[in-house]
């Protein structure tokens, strides 16, 4: 195998751990000697070993003089295991490969130093484009403190969400639905505004055949106005509910002691407040299922990395039907929010289209 195709390896190995190891970012190692491969490794979870460690433990001894292949620069800091640059060094490999350097500020480069300083040689970037998208939501909370955030919604040909009388089901087929959940474990969070808690009475949940993990589910109701048998006020997942300074939480919260309540201190909940409310709560990637009201408010402020849209072969029509995204209409064109389509796809009759706003 050429080193190329080692760290594809190393690649796909981190690839199928997206999801399951926030808050850390998924990070995959292989390690080589004499055109053999004699270590694989992954992060797994959030505080177990990291990638390097499991790689290296595989390899034992023989890794001597050999090189490893590492998707994310080799940490230097102590947590449940020694840095892996220092793990690096005591297996006396001849070479490292990184396909991106740590994006924390704090410690880039640190790792690539050390294994400078001991003598052993350094390659950055092989597959840097794959491992930077790999964990392109990490990178966007570490920077900026927010979560990456991808709308999602599911629409007829026409763009709509729902029928004049509210009616959705169903929009799309069991497949693009069943692709949502896929959405949704491996998101940190999925957030609605009340409307679509009062209308569809959700669960927010993962629900996959193979199981998966329940995002948080985040409600944006201004005045504590959802129903008290609301679904996603059971204690299946976590429910946090975001209200403005008016809403009575004392009454709300003695109905419902295990709903965490954040209050902001204004009447109008602010997509940029609630984003650095989760931000501080540590919540790196979060899923906007909508609906049409809070499409519109994160739309018209900016505020999204990605969005999903499913669209059904069906067409509705009807001016008063419920649009995929609300709120009030720009005047011109120009300021409409420009995007990039980044990838199309068939699913079962529908397609799934994922766009991003043009780099800034
Ligand atoms: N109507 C449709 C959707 N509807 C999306 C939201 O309006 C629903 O309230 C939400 O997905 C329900 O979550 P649950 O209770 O956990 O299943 N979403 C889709 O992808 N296709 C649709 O046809």
């Amino acid at each position: 195998m050429t080193k190329e195709e080692y760290m594809a390896l190393a690649l796909s190995v981190a690839e199928s751990t997206i999801g399951q190891t926030s808050p850390n970012p998924s990070v995959g190692a292989v390690v080589v000697k004499g055109g053999r491969i004699i270590g694989i490794g992954s992060h797994l979870q959030a505080g177990k070993e990291h990638a390097e460690v499991h790689a290296l433990a595989q390899a034992g001894e023989g890794a001597e003089g050999g090189e490893i292949y590492v998707t994310l620069e080799p940490c230097v800091h102590f947590g449940k295991t020694p840095p892996c640059a220092d793990l690096i060094i005591k297996h006396k490999l001849k070479k490292v490969y990184i396909a991106c350097l740590d994006p924390n500020p704090a410690v880039a480069g640190k790792g690539v130093a050390k294994l400078e300083q001991a003598g052993i040689e350094v390659e950055i970037g092989l597959g840097e484009a794959r491992a930077l998208e790999l964990n392109r939501k990490f990178f966007y909370f570490m920077k900026t403190r927010r979560p990456y955030v991808t709308l999602k919604a599911a629409m007829t040909l026409d763009g709509k969400t729902a029928t004049s009388s509210g009616d959705s089901k169903w929009i799309t087929s069991e497949e693009a639905r069943l692709d949502v959940h896929k959405e949704r474990d491996i998101h940190d969070a999925i957030l609605v505004g009340s409307q679509t808690v009062i209308k569809d009475n959700p669960q927010l949940t993962t629900r996959l055949p193979q199981g998966g993990k329940n995002p948080i589910r985040i409600i944006l109701d201004t005045n504590l106005s959802i129903h008290d048998d609301a679904r996603i006020l059971d204690q299946v997942a976590s429910t946090w509910i975001i209200c403005g300074n008016k809403a009575d939480v004392e009454t709300f919260s003695s109905n419902h002691p295990h709903i965490e309540v954040m209050q902001l201190p204004a009447d109008k909940i602010r997509i940029s407040d609630v984003l650095d409310v989760l931000g501080e709560k540590g919540v790196q990637s979060l899923y906007v299922e909508g609906g049409s009201t809070i499409h519109g408010a994160f739309v018209r402020e900016q505020l999204f990395q990605e969005c999903h849209w499913y669209i059904a072969p069906k067409l509705l029509g009807g001016a008063n039907a419920i649009t995929a995204v609300g709120g009030e209409s720009p005047l011109f064109m120009n300021d409409a929010s420009s995007l990039t389509f980044t990838s199309v796809e068939q699913i079962g009759p529908d397609i799934k289209v994922v766009a991003r706003p043009k780099e800034a």
